[in-house]
């Protein structure tokens, strides 16, 4: 019997409001409702005071001392008192609120309190009491429920349908693997979930538990993975190899042996039938856009039109001087589509690019819009791809026949979010960078001593040095963070000028004035940019060899990575200076982190462990899924495990063995809902 066809309604006691209740809680068959795991357990083995921990709960056995009181107070409330002896000391316990415990105190019998310490007072708020005989040492399960349902109606409710359908729970994980990994069966892992006798059975239940989760999960990405490999959907972009290489030769430096390894690995990709979903990974700097330019141009080279998508305006001028410098002599051409264009100039572009007379678009996410249709596109790059949702990707991605996407990041991946969040993707490492590069000096100091700051880049300046200051995000006030950019600004002005130019750079600037400013910048021009985090990511003005950033406590150390990235992108020594008063340890650390270490990798790999995945990558865009057990940072060693099973058994194809049946009927069920999973 598949327990996914029986629905909770038929168990004795849920009639239509209790059925409707359960199902607010996302429960409507037996097997939803048998693995709704406890969310946290509750210790309930009996301990000695010698461990109370002030503030934390605790269960103390003793002998009830004196007759429970009940007294009221303020409106409706009331407090109930008894003392119990515990190890020879008067304890007092507190309930507030259910006065009727008050039977269950009865002197000289024994009794059990759960509840919190007070060390101070020597006392108990009491949140539960056992009676005599039930004061046995036991775990507690503890459900996430709502107003519409209990803990014990679920309690209850999860017993019988154990006590009806155990017998029907199939274990889904082939049994090669419960063996090799020593874990139970899922009947097994049901009850140790929801009804441990010991902390070895629960611990072993919740083992399994997240394995089994990890694993079916795992098994949804291969299944996408393969999928997009066998059928044969993709674009067969059959570029001009001569002409690519020539262009290569052509360019002003020669490409690192990263750079031309991720090139053959993305132009192999494209020059085959099957559809290409690949990450270019590689640090701040280490030359992605080079790469992405000659995808781009052997899809033409095809046949196709190509894409890039970038965050933010400034990256998407920026990509687009770039690409018309190198491609226009070759009369290729490109145009930008971003939201400040008028209607006119848009429609004109947009008008351009369906009829298939732009060969190279760049945009933002304006590219998106259901105005901007392509003639022929083949190739799509997004840019930062973590800075966009899921959705925007997907939608790009509708745009054409099944275009190829190469998406690129420079956030060094955890190996979380490798077989997480870009598991169904193929992965293109940058892992050298230019030739030249010297490493950026980092130096952490506090507000006190900014003055040290003002002399560090007055001596720079005289150097022919050029210097980005950052201010910080105050709030999420776009006018306050502009405020303290512009005192920032005045105050180098004040140092400064006239001989040395500032600029003040910030969101809320229109569009033309922004890249006015970088141009300026990047021309130098201007040898302060005094700039709000609109710099962030990508900018690239190679000159540029000291970064000052304020506040820095107040941003996350893979953003401070991207923001110091900003320099050391050319030969110059450069130097990054963080002002911080970090109030906490971890906040100390962090800085220490930084000034010790360049390698991206290792601060993302921090990161994650300080702040979370969703933080680090932008919450709900991270593309983590939602797990329910397993914590994929917590518990990377067993998503890992879970992730190299999952691989081998479709690399050879062992679905079809018969120990693998229960599974492969689970899943054929389950695909629908993860192939939505981009
Ligand atoms: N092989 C190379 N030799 C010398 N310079 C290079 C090479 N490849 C790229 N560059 C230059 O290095 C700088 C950084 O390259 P690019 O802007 O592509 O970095 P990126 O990987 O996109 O970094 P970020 O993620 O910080 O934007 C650019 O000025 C680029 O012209």
């Amino acid at each position: 019997m598949d327990l996914r066809t029986v629905s909770v309604s038929t168990l004795p006691g849920v009639g239509t409001k209790r059925f409707e209740a359960i199902k607010s809680l996302g429960i409507e068959n037996i097997y939803d409702l048998l693995f709704y795991f406890p969310f946290r357990y509750e210790d309930m083995e009996v301990k000695s005071l010698d461990d109370a921990i002030d503030q934390e709960k605790i269960l103390l056995k003793g002998i009830v001392a004196s007759d429970p009181v009940v007294a009221r107070f303020g409106y409706k409330k009331n407090r109930l008192n008894v003392r119990i002896m515990v190890e020879n000391e008067s304890i007092m316990v507190t309930f507030f609120n259910q006065p009727w415990l008050k039977d269950k105190f009865i002197t000289g019998n024994e009794v059990a309190v759960y509840g919190k310490w007070n060390e101070n007072r020597r006392a108990i708020t009491g949140m539960k009491v056992l009676g005599d005989g039930h004061a046995q040492d036991s775990i507690d399960s503890v459900y996430s429920v709502n107003k519409n349902i209990h803990q014990k109606t679920l309690v209850n409710l999860i017993k019988v349908a154990f006590d009806k359908y155990s017998d029907q729970i199939k274990t889904v994980i082939p049994e090669s693997l419960i063996e090799k990994y020593h874990l139970m069966n899922d009947r097994d892992m049901v009850l140790g979930m929801h009804f441990p006798k010991t902390d070895e059975q629960n611990e072993l239940a919740r083992r399994s538990a997240k394995f089994r989760e990890f694993f079916l999960f795992e098994c949804g990405i291969q299944n996408m993975k393969s999928r997009d490999k066998k059928a044969h959907v993709g674009l067969l972009e059959k570029y001009d190899k001569e002409y690519i290489d020539k262009f290569i030769s052509g360019l002003p430096f020669e490409l690192t042996k990263a750079q031309t390894r991720v090139t053959a690995e993305i132009l192999a990709d494209m020059n085959s039938s099957h559809h290409m979903n690949r990450l270019l990974q590689g640090d701040v700097g280490s030359g992605k856009t080079i790469v992405a330019i000659i995808a781009m141009l052997a899809s033409v080279t095809a046949g196709y039109q190509a894409a890039i998508m970038a965050p933010t305006e400034i990256l998407a001028q920026q990509h687009f001087d770039k690409i018309g410098k190198l491609l226009s002599p070759l009369k290729i051409r490109t145009s930008i589509l971003t939201g400040s264009q008028t209607k006119k100039e848009h429609d004109t572009i947009a008008q351009n690019i369906r009829e298939g007379k732009t060969n190279i678009i760049v945009g933002t996410h304006a590219l998106i819009q259901d105005s901007v249709q392509f003639k022929d596109l083949g190739l799509i790059v997004i840019d930062e791809q973590h800075r966009f949702g899921v959705n925007q990707r997907k939608n790009l991605r509708e745009k054409g026949n099944n275009p190829d996407v190469l998406a690129m990041t420079a956030t060094p991946i955890p190996r979380t979010l490798a077989i997480t969040a870009y598991g169904d993707m193929d992965v293109s490492r940058i892992d050298e960078l230019p030739a030249g590069r010297k490493k950026i000096e980092t130096y952490w100091i506090r507000s006190t001593k900014i003055e040290q700051m003002y002399r560090f880049v007055t001596k720079e300046l005289a150097k022919k040095a050029q210097v980005y200051v950052v201010t910080p995000l105050i709030s999420e006030s776009e006018k306050i963070d502009l405020k303290n950019a512009e005192l920032i600004f005045d105050k180098f002005n004040e140092l400064f000028a006239p001989k040395y130019k500032i600029g003040l750079l910030h969101g809320q600037m229109p569009n033309d004035q922004k890249e006015d400013v970088m141009n300026q910048f990047s021309h130098q021009k201007i040898d302060v940019l005094v700039s709000t985090t609109v710099i962030e990511v990508g900018v690239d003005v190679p000159n540029a060899s000291v970064m000052v950033i304020y506040d820095a406590n107040r941003f996350g150390l893979s953003q401070l990575h991207q923001l110091r990235g900003r320099v050391g992108r050319g030969e110059k020594q450069s130097y990054c200076i963080l002002i911080a008063d970090p109030k906490n340890e971890t906040a100390l650390e962090r800085m220490k982190i930084l000034t010790s270490t360049n390698d991206g990798f290792v601060l993302a790999e921090e990161d994650l462990k300080m702040r979370g995945a969703g933080d680090v990558l932008g919450s709900r865009q991270s593309g983590l899924p939602d797990f329910k057990v397993g914590d994929p940072i917590a518990d990377i060693n067993i998503l890992e495990t879970a992730q190299i099973e999952a691989e081998a058994l479709f690399k050879n194809d062992a679905m079809a063995k018969p120990e693998n049946k229960v599974l492969k009927s689970f899943l054929n069920d389950e695909f629908e809902q993860l192939n939505n999973f981009d």
